[in-house]
């Protein structure tokens, strides 16, 4: 790989020197180049250690480093071992703002291109499945939405650092908060909002331009994940500009069970199914009239993650497929990544004091606001969280007994 050695390219140059408050880097090799910036290896000069660093155009004004910085913050606080951590941060005066962060391998677009069929084994698809599904329940727990999951935005650990069979999420540029910080409520849901996402894996409702919560992010690992274990989606040969025509897929998906037939090729077919079904569920589109906005309180409900890990689980043992099978991107070692099962997809409050802003500062207005006023607002939050909670159960007992119907009938 190499970084640009274009005279008006403001990204970092091979070999230069960083500063930092903390430290010295030198910039080793580019890793990744998006729209407005760029991920690079460097090498931390203190200790020869190496690590990542994601560099922001100082010019732009998307500010995605910012979000980026705060969600890793965030995943820092719950101690998520699917997220990098954040060592040092730092600007290049008039060039790029960046990030020095924990070094991961490949993404998953780059090691399933690397296979001779460029399709994961089905035990690397469902594992590897599994550990995104952990990785969006954590991010959904500390209150931030995705919205571009992705293969490119998932991650393995280095090999160096024993980490190979450990998945990490990357890239939160596009995330947004769904709950308003100490005031402990969900955002309202807007009545439109403009497209975010890559349009192969974005859900119905973001191609839709409509709000998106927490079950769109469901929808879209769904995409990626039968990506993996199929090879391509129906609507692969459509480009981002085709957005109309993968819309149009995406709807008729939803109807056409020749669709889905050609979709879950060579996929569990039951189980991926039965996903499809509780996404679509979850999905405001599902209803009728795509463009009238019925119910709203689908935009709010939390996915039901466990039953869909219990999918996974379900297609894994019925492919005998062992927890110790090794990984297609490291066939001679039996698996020894993280075998966890989603929580309870509660949201939690974080801590904003160490967030990084233009100025530095810290929230105030949340400071602010009158004890009195927030232990009400606290408790409307804890009544409906309550009574969500009772709905949940009840919606995954009921879709654990209607699998097991399912699956005995067949
Ligand atoms: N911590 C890291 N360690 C190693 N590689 C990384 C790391 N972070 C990102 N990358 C690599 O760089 C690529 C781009 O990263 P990321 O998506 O965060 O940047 P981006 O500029 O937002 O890209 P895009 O605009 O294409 O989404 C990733 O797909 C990954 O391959």
């Amino acid at each position: 790989m190499q970084s640009s050695d274009e005279g008006d390219d403001p990204m970092p140059r091979d070999d230069e020197e960083l500063k930092t408050k903390k430290d010295k880097y030198k910039v080793l090799a580019l890793l990744g180049k998006g729209g407005y910036g760029a991920v690079y290896s460097v090498l931390r000069l203190s200790d020869s250690e190496k690590f990542a660093i994601k560099c922001e155009n100082a010019n732009t004004c998307r500010k995605a480093l910012y979000m980026d910085c705060n969600v890793l913050k965030g995943a820092a606080q719950i101690k998520s071992r699917h997220f990098c951590t954040v060592v040092d941060q730092a600007a290049v005066k008039d060039r790029f703002n960046f990030i020095v962060m924990k070094l991961i391998g490949k993404n998953l677009w780059d090691l399933r291109m690397d296979t001779p069929e460029c399709r994961f084994s089905l035990g690397t698809a469902l594992k590897t499945a599994a550990q995104c599904l952990v990785s969006i329940q954590q991010l959904h727990k500390f209150g931030y939405l995705h919205r571009d999951i992705k293969p490119g935005n998932f991650a393995a650990g280095r090999k160096e650092s024993n980490e190979h069979h450990t998945i990490f999420m990357l890239d939160f540029g596009l995330c947004r908060e769904f709950v308003k910080r100490g005031e402990g409520k969900l955002r309202t849901q807007r009545a439109n909002a403009p497209f975010r996402g890559t349009t192969r894996y974005a859900p119905l409702n973001s191609m839709l331009e409509l709000d998106t919560g927490r079950k769109d992010d469901i929808e879209s690992w769904l995409y990626m994940v039968v990506e993996w274990t199929s090879g391509g989606l129906p609507w692969r040969k459509l480009k981002a500009s085709d957005r109309d025509k993968v819309l149009q897929f995406k709807k008729e998906l939803r109807n056409r069970e020749d669709l889905q037939e050609d979709m879950f090729y060579s996929c569990p077919k039951k189980e991926f199914f039965r996903i499809l079904k509780v996404s679509y569920h979850f999905s405001t589109s599902f209803h009728s009239d795509y463009f009238q906005y019925t119910d709203s309180l689908d935009f709010y409900a939390t996915p039901d993650y466990g039953f869909v890990y219990y999918c996974i689980k379900h297609a894994a043992d019925a492919n005998k497929i062992k927890d110790t099978d090794p990984l297609d991107w490291d066939p001679n070692t039996p698996y020894f990544g993280p075998i966890e099962v989603p929580g309870d997809g509660a949201v939690i409050e974080l801590e904003v004091e160490n967030r990084m802003s233009a100025e530095g500062s810290i929230n105030k207005t949340r400071k602010e606001k009158g004890k009195k006023n927030e232990e009400k607002e606290n408790e409307k939050y804890r009544t409906r969280k309550r009574e969500n909670k009772k709905n949940d159960e009840d919606e995954k007992m009921k879709n654990k007994k209607d699998l097991e119907a399912a699956l005995k009938k067949s």
